[in-house]
């Protein structure tokens, strides 16, 4: 497959949910297949938190990181670029191309501390202005993750007439106090940071070590208590003892991480895309959870983890008692939230029954049904993993 260059499409002027304006946004995306005649074969994909919109291929000069759901667009893969097409947008507020506190304000310089407070619905705003520019009048499945599910949640409900049928991965219809709580700490770290300079430190390195923990946090919330149990115990990190000044293995496994996003991601959009999941809620100005789910129309998917500490699967159920709900599937995994990265081939198969329409696995939950009993679909969570967390007691994924 040909590599997907990323492209950047102008989307004027955009009206935010705070009552600002964003002045000659613009969202950056990539494609794969082409969009038919009829103008009905378009699938939109939608990112996580950190991810951006290189969703499957290689490293290359446009893209830092290989894709981060490696083989899910392709000839003969889920969403067949023989049949489909597919569109995947950087979200307004990263730094990945789409406008985002590291982009030029109209002055030309950084906005930084001046990027206002943006929020979901502001996110798929731009979004839909992206999908009238490259004349798409409806999605035939809109797909995501994460702060991608809530998203897509966010679509179905915004965009009823252009959604017919929408995945939600690992996403709530509101922010919960946990999540909202596990934010807190850090934002504080970054903004606490002396080089964060109140935000306007363009074109300085920035708030590099308030990033760094913000993400070893985040990261454990990512995972299961029972995976880093199994992976790492109370073990030291090889060569030290943390008796006498060394690192455990899990406290160097999160100092990894917390480094490695740091080399790739900006400290202002990590806190411009946090406050935007905090803000998520579909209720909001439109009486409540339970009618803005009446909203759509589209047929809709749920997708729960069930190991998933921060989006819980009942959060997950939520969203599935819309009346619009065909399947709620359990990703079967010990690997806790990450899982809908990570359980590629559990989650390819939801998304291939919900673009084909095909029967939903027995035994499953629907919105009308509350027997809980997880996916049968094979995982690809290492095998010695999947042995240890079975053993431990299905309780504690
Ligand atoms: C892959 C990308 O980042 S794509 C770019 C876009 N990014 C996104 O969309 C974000 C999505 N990606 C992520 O959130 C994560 O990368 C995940 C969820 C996919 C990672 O999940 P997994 O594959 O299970 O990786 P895991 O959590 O085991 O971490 C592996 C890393 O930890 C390191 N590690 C493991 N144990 C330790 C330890 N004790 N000390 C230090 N490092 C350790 C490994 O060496 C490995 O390093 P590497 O990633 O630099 O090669
Ligand atoms: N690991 C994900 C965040 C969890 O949804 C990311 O970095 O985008």
């Amino acid at each position: 497959m040909t590599l997907s260059r990323r492209r950047s499409q102008p989307v004027g002027d955009l009206a935010l949910d705070s009552g600002q304006t964003l002045d000659g946004a613009r969202v950056s995306y990539q494609t794969w297949g082409r969009l038919n005649e009829a103008r009905d074969n378009a699938v939109l994909v939608l990112h996580a938190l950190t991810g951006d919109s290189h969703v499957v291929g290689e490293r290359g000069p446009d893209h830092p990181t290989p894709g981060w759901w490696p083989g899910l667009i392709g000839p003969g893969a889920p969403l067949d670029t023989d049949e489909w097409f597919v569109l995947a947008p950087a979200v307004l507020g990263g730094c990945r191309g789409t406008t985002g506190p590291s982009s030029p304000a109209p002055d030309g310089r950084p906005y930084g501390s001046s990027f206002p407070r943006i929020t979901v619905r502001d996110q798929v705003r731009a979004e839909s202005l992206l999908a009238d520019a490259l004349g798409i009048r409806s999605f035939a499945l809109v797909v995501g993750g994460s702060a991608g599910g809530m998203r897509s949640l966010e679509w179905a409900v915004s965009y009823p007439g252009r959604v017919r049928r929408c995945v939600v991965l690992a996403a709530g219809a509101r922010a919960t106090a946990d999540q909202i709580a596990w934010s807190v700490p850090q934002l504080n770290a970054i903004r606490l940071d002396p080089a964060f300079h109140g935000g306007d430190y363009y074109p300085g390195p920035g708030p590099r070590a308030g990033l760094e923990i913000a993400r070893q946090i985040a990261h454990a919330t990512y995972r299961s208590a029972l995976e880093l149990e199994l992976r790492f115990g109370s073990q030291a990190q090889a060569g030290e003892d943390p008796l006498r000044g060394g690192r455990y293995a899990v406290q160097s496994y999160l100092e990894h991480h917390g480094k490695k996003l740091v080399r790739r991601f900006d400290a202002n959009s990590y806190l411009v895309l946090t406050e935007a999941m905090t803000g998520h809620d579909i209720g909001r100005g439109r009486g409540g959870v339970e009618a803005a789910l009446r909203r759509i129309t589209a047929e809709l998917t749920v997708g729960v983890v069930s190991s998933d500490r921060l989006f819980t699967p009942a959060d997950g159920e939520v969203v599935a008692t819309a009346p619009a709900c065909r399947e709620l599937a359990v990703i079967d995994s010990p690997y806790g939230h990450d899982a809908f990265l990570i359980e590629t081939e559990q989650v390819f198969a939801i998304i291939r029954r919900a673009l084909t329409g095909a029967p939903v696995p027995v035994p499953h939950r629907t919105a009308s049904s509350t027997a809980a009993s997880p996916s049968t679909g094979a995982a690809t969570a290492s095998r010695e993993l999947r042995a240890a967390a079975v053993a431990a007691g299905p309780s504690l994924w």
